[in-house]
């Protein structure tokens, strides 16, 4: 379970302010629950793991397995929502080093379809090459450009090198019911498929099959992910009294200092693997709330890496921040720091201490001096890098934005700013249907 501790916001907004947002999260809550707000169509999240069964849970891990015993390594395609989610997961399980390991207990997992990087994809390529490989193909609407790029390559790599028949079993495809081009191919060539539900959208998609194939294939237990989220979804419900409730509180707090002129979140992590959960929270905030010339601008930093470059700005810059610190309460492992004869680096006063002492002194200090900087902080605290913990945060975050997108009076669940790259990427590319946008570009540059 996590925890969440607002204490260190206040000096910069009241607990009384924050406690006034009572009567808007309740509405805003009631909103979700009886599906009266914005963007009612895409609530398919907000129960989704106390309804995930045991025998879906059951269809992924034999899929996963399939491609555990079929592939040394998985491609995961997909961009935003169909990505992130997963990597998120995988990474803040995995151990840091796991394709380098000689023993290998699960597929390596690699990503493609999230950049149109030529390098990338023809060093992707050439390192498949000689592997045996599998492809998940991961799309809500079939029709993204990055992802369809991609999985072109890679579907005729993978039949060229493997066979058809082989490719079949090893290509896996999560995608819309009925729409959508990666439906129809996946239909065509007799693949493994599942659903991405139509009222769940990509950014809160990581509990469908979205993200639990890829994580499952990774190795990971994608039964204790839901139970963490299913808890969660259970701390933050409706009939949780405010106070006690910590997706209410982060979502009003974090509202609050909006209103106080802080316009940019960062949310901080003290352990490299939670990078990805940064980005994954990243879209999520990012697409719900900036619209309508609002929201609050999603930015994240590892730390301590990250105190040795962006450390000076958010000490002494702009005061037009907060910081949300995401804080692992127990580490994986135990190491020590060794004492040494000659002690030339003066840190002989650490030998026998863990690292974590170490690392957790960095975050009480760093809290401290920026909190003395002018940076209201909040933390959220969960036991551990495990399965339970990190359903619950992802679970936590989705619920918090929801909410806190309603407070902030705009749709979260859609993303209108999205196309208009897209448009016009699409008329400079002389895309068929577009002559008159290419046309209209064409003047402009
Ligand atoms: O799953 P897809 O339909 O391929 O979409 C992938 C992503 O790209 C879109 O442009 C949206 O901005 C995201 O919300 C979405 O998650």
């Amino acid at each position: 379970m996590i925890s969440l501790n607002i204490e260190k916001t206040f000096g910069f907004i009241s607990k009384e302010n924050v406690f006034a947002y009572e009567a808007q999260v309740k509405a805003a809550q009631e909103a979700l629950e009886k599906g009266t707000g914005k963007g009612n169509d895409f609530l398919g999240w907000l129960h989704l793991p106390s309804s995930i069964t045991k025998e879906h849970l059951a269809d992924l891990k034999a899929t996963a397995q399939t491609l555990r015993d079929n592939c040394e390594v998985v491609v995961v395609a997909g961009i935003g929502g169909s990505y992130l989610g997963a990597r998120a997961v995988i990474e803040a399980l995995s151990n840091s080093f796991t394709w380098l390991q000689d023993k290998k207990t699960a597929p390596v997992i690699l990503y493609a379809g999230h950049n149109i990087g030529e390098d990338y994809l023809y060093e992707l390529t050439e390192y498949l090459k000689d592997k045996k490989f599998g492809v998940i193909n991961i799309s809500k609407s079939g029709t993204t450009t990055e992802t369809a790029l991609a999985f072109r390559l890679l579907k005729k790599q993978c039949e060229d090198q493997r066979g058809k028949d082989t490719a079949k079993r090893v290509i896996v495809a999560i995608t819309d019911a009925k729409k959508g081009a990666a439906r129809v191919t996946a239909d065509n060539e007799g693949y493994k498929s599942f659903i991405i539900p139509d009222n769940v959208g990509g950014r809160f998609s990581v509990l469908t099959p979205v993200g639990l194939l890829p994580i499952a294939v990774a190795g990971f237990d994608i039964e204790k992910l839901v139970a963490g989220a299913a808890s969660m979804e259970k701390a933050c419900g409706q009939d949780i009294p405010f106070a006690e409730n910590p997706a209410a509180i982060y979502a009003a707090t974090r509202n609050e200092l909006y209103k106080n002129g802080k316009k940019i979140e960062i949310l901080v992590n003290f352990n490299p693997k939670l990078h990805y959960v940064s980005e994954w929270w990243k879209q999520l905030y990012g697409e719900s709330e900036g619209k309508e010339n609002k929201g609050i601008f999603p930015a994240a930093v590892d730390f301590s890496t990250d105190l040795h470059s962006m450390g000076q700005w958010i000490q002494e810059g702009e005061r037009s921040i907060y910081e949300t610190v995401i804080s692992v309460e127990k580490t994986q492992h135990s190491l020590q720091v060794p004492s040494d004869g000659a002690n030339l680096d003066g840190l002989n006063f650490l030998a026998g201490k863990h690292v974590d002492e170490v690392n957790k002194m960095a975050e009480l200090g760093t809290q401290l001096a920026h909190v003395d900087g002018g940076v209201p902080n909040m933390r959220i605290v969960i036991p551990a890098l495990n399965e339970e913990s990190i359903g619950s945060l992802l679970y936590f975050f989705e619920k918090a934005c929801g909410i806190s997108g309603y407070i902030l009076g705009v749709n979260p669940f859609n993303q209108p700013g999205v196309e208009a790259y897209k448009k016009n990427m699409f008329a400079l590319l002389n895309k068929p249907g577009y002559e008159a946008e290419s046309k209209a570009i064409q003047a402009r540059l």
